[in-house]
């Protein structure tokens, strides 16, 4: 009896006995020697993971043949198949055959494959290592690829928009962010495109191919290396083509990319296309450097369907996750914070905006605040004559900060009209909302009724729980807290002040406290223009503490216990926001009246706009206060619809 009975079969490629052992043994998880249990072994009894035999996959696929064939990709190709003993459907990458890998090693792969579990990741259902067969058994995805709905639409089909697109950016960086932050070791995708994002019916994203790196044949394989490389050319970060090592950061350039194609419905490399053209980063570069430009790139197919805001912001995170430098492109984690609030559909159809308390990086916070409305001071990217520029560097802090106050000040005067115009919301909108609601209830999960699955699907959604379900938490902490709380490998931090959030899947909250009535909030006590004058200053002071190193990390809340106040100065905001774009912060308070206002003003202030995020604040009120509990809501500003009637 053998534990990974396709793995037996070193003797003979075309044995029939061995196939029919195989098929005996199927789903055998017992160990090949009965003394001796590898670690790896005893984890394979435990993972969701099964083994197939050759014949049955065989069988699954109409033994292999043409008509089943899903695509040829770097690996090998791809069928769809149907489970016989289940009738599940399942698509069956069938490796080449040149340069394969040991049984050993493919089931080491697989093994740390079959861990990683995620909603916005193809699940790996099972594998079969026969003979020189390799054979890895995904759940099957309906819909296609990105690829297919950005550039091989059928004509009966209607272009995906801007809010579609921006949930599938979304739950991309979702799967990244499982990726890179919640696996330990992390996962470098190094593969990530449009067509390893693939789309159910509801256009819910999945992305494959990921960890099949190590499985890819040995080096000398000249030809496969040629044809991986020939598939990434666009994606792949300036890191790689200089023979660097790829990090994480090259993950967020690739995602970059992606998010550029969405915007623009151009393909990463596009042959057909003017020289200057081809090459879709290249081609957007200048045009970064340029707000308005940013309409005239977005796809035609959108047909300028969207809102203003919500394109400048989504171009401000394409940009930063497309620099040249990768210590200066954001964490995938941000990215997906402000993906989060820019994939929000709300009822009147204003995508909400991204709170800048939001990031782990403060360089997320100014490139977004920059383009917090219709007319923003431009975000540029790093210039190649400035050697500091590559990312938002110390010494331009003061300049980033006064922008910022040039900003604010200017979208407090333009007041823009609303609005979002989503009038090919479709079908798949709404399952898409779906979706989202149920992962935010609790015990749900998307698919999968494998109880092991199950369970490590729900602790996944518990630990990326997105901003849209539940509620965030964000944290100031201090530097003891740093390490702990940044202790992701892939967490590039600068020596500046340490901004971490963390989720907070909390199912006990009371989500009847979510979904209050909408409405404008104006902060607290500053309803006149004398009072905002004096906010103004204030907000300068607190620029200073916001930017001040680690070990200045100022405390916003109050806490009723000065001793823990002392032993942990950590400032919580609890922002809870439902998809109704409400966000409110819970605000504990009970404390000395200067550091309260200190509070509010380095609150307001790292709002960067009121017009941005409105947040309701007070804390006189000491019912409320000792309640434990105060509600700060955030409303995005009404702004101003790039309308398509003319246009179209
Ligand atoms: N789990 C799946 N469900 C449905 N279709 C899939 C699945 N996995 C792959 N495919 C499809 O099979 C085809 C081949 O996929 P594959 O990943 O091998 O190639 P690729 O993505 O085109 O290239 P590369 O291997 O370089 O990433 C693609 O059209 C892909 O959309």
């Amino acid at each position: 009896m053998n534990c990974f009975p396709c793995f037996s079969s070193h003797k003979s490629k075309n044995s029939s006995s061995k196939n029919e052992t195989n098929q005996n043994d199927e789903h055998d998880f017992r160990p090949p020697v009965a003394t001796t249990k590898h670690i790896e072994e005893r984890e394979t009894e435990q993972l969701p993971v099964k083994t197939f035999n050759f014949r049955e996959l065989a069988t699954a696929t109409k033994n292999f043949r043409q008509e089943c064939l899903l695509g040829e990709g770097g690996y090998g190709r791809v069928y769809k198949g149907t489970l016989q003993s289940t009738g599940q459907l399942v698509a069956v990458k069938q490796f080449d055959k040149h340069g394969i890998h040991g049984s050993k090693e493919f089931q080491a792969e697989v093994l740390s494959l079959a861990k990683l579990e995620h909603p916005n990741l193809v699940k790996l259902i099972g594998y079969c290592a026969d003979g020189d067969q390799r054979l890895l058994v995904f759940e099957y995805v309906s819909g296609g690829s990105l690829q297919d709905h950005l550039y091989e639409q059928k004509p009966s089909q209607k272009p995906m928009n801007w809010i579609t697109r921006m949930k599938i950016a979304f739950g991309a960086a979702q799967g990244l962010d499982y990726l890179h932050d919640k696996v330990n070791p992390p996962v470098i995708y190094r593969d990530l495109k449009a067509s390893n994002i693939l789309l159910d019916d509801e256009f819910y994203p999945k992305l494959c191919d990921f960890g099949l790196h190590n499985l890819e044949p040995g080096t000398g394989d000249s030809l496969f290396l040629s044809s991986r490389v020939m598939d990434t050319y666009g994606y792949s970060a300036p890191e790689y083509t200089r023979g660097d090592e790829l990090t994480v950061k090259s993950d967020v350039y690739s995602f970059g990319v992606v998010l550029l194609e969405l915007i623009t419905g151009r393909r990463a490399v596009d042959t057909t296309k003017p020289n200057d053209e081809q090459n879709l980063v290249a081609w957007a570069q200048p045009i970064f450097r340029d707000p308005k430009r940013y309409p005239d790139m977005a796809d035609p197919l959108l047909r300028r369907n969207f809102s203003e805001r919500g394109l400048n912001q989504a171009v401000a995170i394409t940009s930063m996750c497309l620099q040249e430098e990768p210590t200066a492109r954001p964490l995938i984690s941000d990215v997906m914070v402000a993906l989060s609030f820019l994939s929000m559909s709300t009822e009147d159809g204003i995508p909400t905006a991204v709170p800048i308390l939001s990031f782990r990086d403060k360089s997320m916070s100014i490139a977004l605040s920059r383009h917090g409305s219709c007319s923003v001071t431009p975000f540029s990217l790093p210039r190649k004559e400035d050697d500091n520029a590559s990312s938002v560097s110390s010494e331009s802090e003061d300049e980033d900060e006064e922008e910022l106050r040039k900003s604010k000040k200017k979208q407090e005067e333009e007041k823009p009209a609303t609005c979002y115009d989503d009038e090919s919301d479709s079908d798949f909108e709404k399952g898409q909302e779906e979706k989202h609601s149920q992962l935010e209830k609790p015990g749900s999960s998307s698919s999968s009724s494998d109880s092991g699955s199950e369970r490590i699907r729900r602790s996944t959604d518990e630990t990326n729980v997105t901003a849209q379900s539940l509620k965030i938490k964000y944290s100031y902490s201090s530097e003891e807290d740093d390490d702990e709380r940044l202790s992701s490998k892939s967490s590039f931090k600068s020596d500046e002040e340490i901004t971490s959030f963390r989720y907070d899947c909390d199912r006990d909250h009371d989500d009847s406290t979510m979904n209050t009535s909408r409405g404008i909030n104006s902060l607290a006590h500053d309803d006149d223009d004398d009072d905002e004058e004096e906010e103004e200053e204030n907000h300068e002071t607190h620029l200073e503490h916001i930017h001040s190193s680690k070990s200045e990390v100022q405390s916003v809340s109050s806490d009723s216990d000065e001793d823990d106040k002392e032993k942990n100065p950590e400032t919580q905001f609890e922002h809870t926001h439902s998809s109704k774009s409400e966000i409110r912060r819970v605000y504990s308070d009970s404390d000395e009246d200067d550091k309260e206002k200190n509070h509010e003003t380095q609150l307001e202030h790292t709002q960067s706009t009121k017009s941005e995020v409105q947040s309701l604040f007070s804390d006189d009120d000491a019912g409320q206060g000792s309640g434990g509990s105060f509600l700060h809501r955030f409303e995005p500003e009404k702004e101003e619809h790039i309308s398509s009637s003319d246009e179209d």
